[in-house]
């Protein structure tokens, strides 16, 4: 009996519990179980993990980056070695950021135009020029299974007016966006695009955005302009006002975000999707994440500590006393970085199957309150 082919893009609600839901995100490579959370791994890789690690944690899908990639080892390098795919050697989704964020925040050479910006590069120096188009072909080249609309994520604060001239020129691109994605050929043809709702912290101007994206279509709908360092308060406040205005047969995807905290009160808020640095940089800089609240492990209290970092959280990291890992992040040893990415990247990922089951459950209010109670903001 031959194998059903796989979906392009199929995304099914299996249970909802107030404005949260737990689904099936089917795609050609593989399933994502939402809500979701992608691990970071920028320049092709998650710092410090093999691939078959990553997946061992749970993740899905991960996260590569339109701009560093394109820098270094360059797009068309990428895709001559069998594309991103082939050369992390992670054979599942892979969702691609399109560049514009990362330029903003890590080049101050840059111009803004209609077209496009430009920048120079913070390894070289080098020119370069990323426009809607090219973020398209960059992203086809690297083989990205979703692929994200090329945006101005607005900053923060913004005024109204200020905002506003950001949505719009986004808006402008997203239409952009879509049609070089939708000359990609082979590719846009088992891969899946997103569009990226701005409009800052102004609730008429994100319900606009949500409305210009719609009106074009995409597979999903990404909330962007967040997590910029407008306070978890106004995060949430914004998701309350936009949310609703997306279309609720599509995924929603919070980009940047977050915190263990964040994550929870945006799957609350309707959100299925999220990717972070957190974990991960936060695992190489010697910092845990436990259900009693983040650990700071380089803090002489736990030099004599023989208790495991979180029962709950499974992974290697599990066999080692928070003494050992306290010793190995004092001496800098590279096996500390290792065990606490890992464990951290498995902290996100029981948190995401918590989250999930909850809402099967229809008892996610009382797991998010239990969730708040005990995790104390720790000594991060
Ligand atoms: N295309 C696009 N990409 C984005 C990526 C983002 N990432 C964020 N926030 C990340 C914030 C963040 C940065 C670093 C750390 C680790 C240590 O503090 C944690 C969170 N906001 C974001 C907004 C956008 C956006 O509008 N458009």
């Amino acid at each position: 009996m031959t194998a059903s082919p796989r979906p392009r893009f199929h995304y099914t609600v299996h249970a909802r519990d107030g404005r949260a839901r737990t689904g099936t995100l089917a795609m050609a490579r593989g399933d994502i179980a939402t809500p979701a959370f992608m691990p970071v791994g920028t320049a092709a890789t998650v710092k410090g993990m093999l691939p078959e690690q990553v997946r061992a944690t749970g993740a899905d899908i991960l996260l590569g980056n339109t701009y560093h990639l394109m820098l270094r080892p360059g797009a068309e390098r990428v895709a001559a070695l069998g594309g991103l795919h082939g050369f992390m050697n992670w054979d599942r989704p892979i969702l691609t950021d399109s560049g514009g964020f990362q330029v903003m925040s890590l080049t101050d050479l840059r111009k803004l135009t209609e077209e496009g910006v430009t920048f120079r590069s913070h390894l070289d120096g080098t020119k370069h020029l990323l426009t809607p188009e090219r973020s398209m072909e960059i992203q086809r080249l690297l083989g990205s299974d979703i692929v994200m609309a090329f945006d101005e994520c607005t900053p923060f604060p913004a005024s109204h007016d200020q905002a506003r001239t950001s949505m719009e020129l986004s808006m402008r691109w997203a239409a952009r966006s879509r049609a070089g994605f939708d000359a990609g050929g082979d590719h846009a043809a088992r891969a899946a695009l997103f569009g990226i709702v701005q409009g800052g912290v102004y609730e008429d101007l994100r319900a606009r955005s949500a409305e210009a994206l719609q009106a074009i279509g995409f597979d999903g709908y990404a909330v962007g302009g967040l997590a910029v360092g407008e306070g978890q308060d106004l995060m949430f406040q914004t998701l309350d006002h936009t949310v609703p205005h997306l279309p609720d047969d599509a995924p929603r995807y919070l980009m940047g975000v977050g915190k263990p905290d964040d994550i929870v009160g945006a799957v609350c808020r309707g959100i299925d999707m999220f990717d972070c640095v957190l974990p991960t940089r936060s695992g190489r800089t010697g910092q845990a994440f436990t259900f009693a609240g983040p650990v700071t492990l380089k803090n002489a209290r736990h030099r004599d500590d023989p208790r495991p970092l979180d029962p709950r959280v499974a992974s290697p990291a599990a066999a080692y006393s928070r003494a050992y890992l306290h010793h190995l992040v004092k001496a800098g040893e590279m096996l500390g970085a290792i065990l606490l990415t890992w464990h951290n990247l498995a902290f996100y990922q029981t948190l995401m199957a918590e989250l999930r089951q909850a809402i099967a459950d229809n008892r996610l209010d009382a797991y998010a309150e239990a969730f708040l109670a005990g995790y104390r903001g720790g000594d991060i």
